[in-house]
């Protein structure tokens, strides 16, 4: 068992600015897997406003679990503010960050290293800030005297983000034929079902030696969809045949890649998407926003829909709560331990 001190100490990201080489804790012999051109191949570029999006969305689903929104109504000056703020943020000294770091064990929100880094013993070239709702608590810890611009671009942002996802997920509903009904706390204003959203600030500082380190591990994202900004290159997703492939961010797009739950929900028809981050020798920022179900809800493939002929659910019902659980401990495993 975790002394408290042990247990807070392991929560700290390293001191990017101090360091000049990789320290050993941070070598993935994995970073230098080259990235595959798969000639001909692109993640798909979709414009929300095509009458044939639905079509287009579904077959990036099912083929990629990824592809490049553009026409999703974000204004751009939002999606620039909170480039600023997250250079704003993570460009605070040490000691100021510290102030607003997790607390061990508890929530996850706040300052911090990635929030899969518990389930991985080599520690990755990151560091975060999650939000969950209001940021105020920790952003008056950052900035006693000037905190409200931070949280007001923030609120923004979650707001216009949670109403694309739950456009998203109509289409994904009506791409499988289930009724957006069954999702008893999808409308529901106050939100006092509980969602669990979040927005996680990422933040990936130059690094010195790139082809040594990872500023994300591989992993799949416990999401229905999960909503990226980035104006930089460092992600890369994994697809069967071709192996890593860089995803290329446009100007004013976002990246969508499906989650877990949505494997889940389709009977495995679209695909819940690996992906990692390299680093660089220059400093790169992302927002990632998580849409998840209540912590409660229920999910299984097609809800409470009738599969069709000679379909079988491939995966047992299980709550958010206890899939998140047996994910934040098994990882990749945790799809294994839910097949039927
Ligand atoms: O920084 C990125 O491009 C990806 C971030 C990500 O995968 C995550 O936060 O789960
Ligand atoms: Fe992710």
């Amino acid at each position: 068992m975790a002394t408290p001190e042990e247990a807070y100490k392991r929560i700290i990201p390293l001191d990017f600015g101090s360091v000049q080489t990789v320290p050993d804790s941070f070598v993935w012999p994995q970073a230098s897997d080259g990235v595959q051109s798969g000639d001909g191949l692109t993640i798909p570029i979709i414009d929300l406003m095509d009458p044939n999006a639905p079509q287009l969305i579904t077959e990036a689903c099912e083929t990629w679990g990824i592809f490049r929104l553009k026409g999703h109504g974000i204004a751009t000056k939002l999606m620039e503010d909170m480039e600023s703020e997250c250079e704003r943020l993570f460009s605070l000294p040490t000691d100021q960050k510290m102030k607003a770091l997790r607390s061990p064990g508890g929530r996850m929100i706040g300052y911090g290293i990635a929030p899969i880094q518990s389930l991985f013993s080599t520690t990755m070239w990151h560091e975060g800030f999650t939000i969950m709702g209001s940021a105020i608590d920790h952003a008056r810890l950052l900035w006693p005297n000037d905190y409200q611009g931070f949280c007001d671009k923030i609120d923004d942002y979650q707001k216009q983000m949670k109403a694309l996802a739950e456009k998203l997920m109509r289409i994904l509903f009506k791409a499988l034929n289930i009724p957006v009904e069954e999702v008893n706390w999808f409308d529901d204003p106050t939100n006092s079902s509980g969602c669990s959203l979040a927005l996680q600030l990422n933040s990936y500082p130059p690094c010195p030696d790139p082809t040594r380190t990872l500023g994300l591990a591989p992993h799949t994202d416990t999401s229905i969809v999960t909503l990226l900004q980035a104006q930089t290159s460092g992600l890369q997703v994994f697809k069967d045949g071709v192996g890593w492939f860089a995803v290329q961010p446009l100007p004013d797009a976002l990246i969508v890649n499906l989650g877990d739950f949505t494997r889940i929900l389709s009977n495995g028809r679209f695909i819940s998407v690996l992906h990692r981050v390299v680093v660089k020798p220059i400093q790169r920022y992302s927002a990632a926003y998580f849409f998840r179900p209540p912590m409660d809800f229920a999910v299984s493939p097609l809800l409470s829909k009738d599969l069709g002929p000679g379909q079988v659910p491939r995966f047992r019902c299980v709550t958010a709560k206890e899939y998140s659980d047996l994910k934040a401990k098994h990882l990749d495993e945790a799809f294994s331990l839910i097949e039927n």
